[in-house]
Parts: C-alpha cells; sequence; structure tokens
C-alpha cells in the first residue's frame, strides 16, 4: 500500500519557497513550455468551474513536466466578493503526485504559492522587457499579489520610487504601512501611473482601470488580474499600442478579456524571449498579460516539497 501523502501548512510553504530558487526554475519551465515539445511538456488548458451563485470560480490546474519528473495538480477558487467581506478571494492547494506510482505523496498549501509565483513571474517579465532605466515602480491593487509582488520586486530591483494605488485610500495606506520601506499613496490612478516605469496591476477589476494615455511610452506593464475572458484592466488604447507578451498563447487568447476583447495580437510567449527565439522589446511600451499556468504550481510545489524533505 502507498504511504499516506503528507500535509505542507501555508506557514512551511511561505518559509521553505524562496525566490532564489524558485526564478530559475520558472524561467527554465516557461522556456520549455514555449518549445511545445508535447512529450516534454503536459499543461492543458485549466479547467474553470463558474460558482455564479456565489460570485465565483474553481479552477482545475493540472501539469506534467518530463525531465524532471513533476506531476501536479493545483485547485485554486477566486471569488469577488463584496470590499468588506472577511472572507479570502482566492485559495488554493496543490497535490504533488509519484508520477510512476500514482500516488499523491503531498498535499501543500497553494494559496501562498499562487502569490509568490505569479510575482515572480511578473518579475521575470520585468527583468526581460522593462527598459534600460526604470525608477519608479506602480502598483494598482493592495491585496495579496500587490504585497507578493512588492516583496519580489524589492528584492530584485532598486526602484527610486515605488507608488500604490488602491480603490480605498485606507487600503493603499495600510499597504504602504505593512510593507518594508518607503511607499508613496497616490489618491488616483492617473497620479500613481504617470512617470512609472513598471506598472503591476493586480487589482480584481472587470472594467479597465489603466488607460494608455496615462502611460509613459517605454514603460513595462505586468497585468495580473482581469483573468475571465469578459473581465478587463487595461483599456483598448494600451492594449492596441503596446507590444503584448503572455505566459501562454492559448490561455490567453481563451480567457485574457484584455486580449479577446480589445483585439490585440500577441507579439510572444514569455518562454519564447527566454529561449532566445522572439526579441525583447524594452524600447518600446511592453504588457505582459499573466494568467498563471499549471507548470508554474508543479515547479513551486516540488521545490516546496524537496526542501521539506531535507529538513523535516
Ligand atoms: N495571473 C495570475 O497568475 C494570477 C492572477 N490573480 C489575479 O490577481 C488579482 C489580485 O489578486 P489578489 O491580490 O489575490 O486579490 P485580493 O482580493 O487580495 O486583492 C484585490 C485587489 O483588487 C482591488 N479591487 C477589487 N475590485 C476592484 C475594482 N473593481 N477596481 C479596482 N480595484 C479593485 C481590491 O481593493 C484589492 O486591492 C485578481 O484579479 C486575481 O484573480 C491571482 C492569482 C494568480
Ligand atoms: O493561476 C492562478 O492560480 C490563477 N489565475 C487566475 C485567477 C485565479 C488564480
Amino acid at each position: 500500500m502507498s504511504e499516506l501523502p503528507v500535509l505542507i501548512s501555508r506557514e512551511e510553504v511561505m518559509r521553505l519557497l524562496q525566490n532564489d530558487d524558485l526564478i530559475p526554475k520558472l524561467e527554465s519551465v516557461l522556456g520549455m513550455f514555449s518549445k511545445r515539445n508535447g512529450a516534454e511538456v503536459i499543461q492543458p488548458l485549466r479547467t474553470i468551474v463558474p460558482l455564479q451563485k456565489y460570485n465565483g470560480f474553481l479552477g482545475l490546474m493540472p501539469a506534467y513536466i518530463a525531465h524532471e519528473d513533476i506531476l501536479a495538480a493545483k485547485m485554486v477558487s477566486f471569488y469577488q466578493r463584496d470590499n468588506d467581506s472577511v472572507l479570502p478571494a482566492h485559495q488554493a492547494s496543490v497535490l504533488l503526485f509519484d508520477p510512476e506510482r500514482g500516488n499523491v505523496k503531498a498535499v501543500m498549501d497553494g494559496t501562498v504559492i499562487t502569490e509568490k509565483r505569479t510575482a515572480a513571474v511578473s518579475a521575470i517579465s520585468s527583468k526581460l522587457l522593462m527598459p534600460p532605466k526604470t525608477e519608479v515602480l506602480c502598483i494598482l491593487g493592495s491585496g495579496h499579489q500587490a504585497v507578493s509582488h512588492y516583496d519580489v520586486f524589492t528584492q530584485m530591483f532598486s526602484f527610486k520610487e515605488i507608488r500604490v494605488w488602491s480603490r480605498r485610500r485606507e487600503r493603499a495606506e495600510q499597504f504602504a504601512r505593512d510593507v518594508q520601506g518607503p511607499v508613496t499613496v497616490c489618491s488616483s490612478v492617473k497620479q500613481a501611473v504617470e512617470g512609472s516605469d513598471v506598472i503591476i496591476t493586480v487589482t480584481m477589476a472587470k472594467e479597465p482601470v489603466l488607460l494608455g494615455e496615462w502611460v509613459k511610452p517605454g514603460a513595462h506593464v505586468a497585468a495580473v488580474g482581469a483573468c475571465r475572458p469578459d473581465w478587463r484592466e487595461l483599456d483598448n488604447a494600451l492594449m492596441r499600442e503596446a507590444v503584448v507578451y503572455v505566459d501562454s498563447r492559448e490561455g490567453a487568447s481563451t480567457e485574457s478579456g484584455d486580449i479577446i476583447l480589445s483585439g490585440a495580437s500577441i507579439f510572444a510567449e514569455l518562454g519564447e524571449v527566454i529561449n532566445g527565439t522572439k526579441p525583447a522589446q524594452c524600447e518600446k511600451t511592453t504588457v505582459f498579460k499573466s494568467l498563471g499556468m499549471g507548470i508554474q504550481d508543479a515547479v513551486s510545489a516540488k521545490l516546496v516539497f524537496d526542501k521539506w524533505k531535507t529538513q523535516k
């Protein structure tokens, strides 16, 4: 009989999953994915179960990475909650399997994995696509992803100024108190965005909050929210003027309202830039439209499990 799976808590995932280990693994798997070798990386389009009654969704995200022999599946629920709801917007678990035997080796918190790997991928997009001289970082939204993005961006880059905007100013002020280091709280998106070199959108908006007319030519936008085909964070002007990069063409063409509804064309996947088969057009305004991928969760879960084994 196979052994029972180990349970790895949120706190342990938080401690064990470090950006220094995570970023090279993500770069490598994104590159592998973009080679479209179906025997090497298997990641079906995520299945979404809408929960209309509760204004929510359940996403199922399996993946297999052959040369590292990683088989994993994340289940993630996400909800459009009222501003004052005490319930979390996103919750996730990751199952890590033994690919040979088929048993589950570990069940671990996937919420922290989602926060950290999403922010790490945005940091990779910025490393590749931001303008050579970057001084101002702008974060639109002040929730969980805002915090994880702040953490990895301040670890990897040095900005002269970091700005935050949130629908409610007091949330942006709370964010500024919670993070380590100075943050300018802005009263409008326009004020936050104008003059920024890197802009991160991490909101639950369904309509555009970021307008192209405010964006400095040559800036890089990491667009993380709006993960449904009828949701938007960016307006048509920005989507059509910028050079658009994505994590997965299939994912973006199916799930991203910013891409589908604007009619913008996708220039490249991040993995193609990593592989050197498509250029990083840093001199132009660039948008990285992130949707999230099962392979990102799979490499994260394997890192957590391997570290957990050495430390138990
Ligand atoms: N691309 C990816 O891989 C992933 C994307 N996401 C997406 O990232 C976004 C942020 O996620 P979390 O930080 O975990 O959520 P959260 O609930 O912690 O924070 C959401 C933020 O959006 C703001 N917001 C809500 N409705 C808004 C509106 N109509 N206009 C402007 N701001 C609004 C809230 O005030 C809050 O600051 C969500 O859209 C989520 O679905 C989350 C996980 C992975
Ligand atoms: O990749 C993920 O995980 C998610 N992406 C879109 C929104 C929910 C979680």
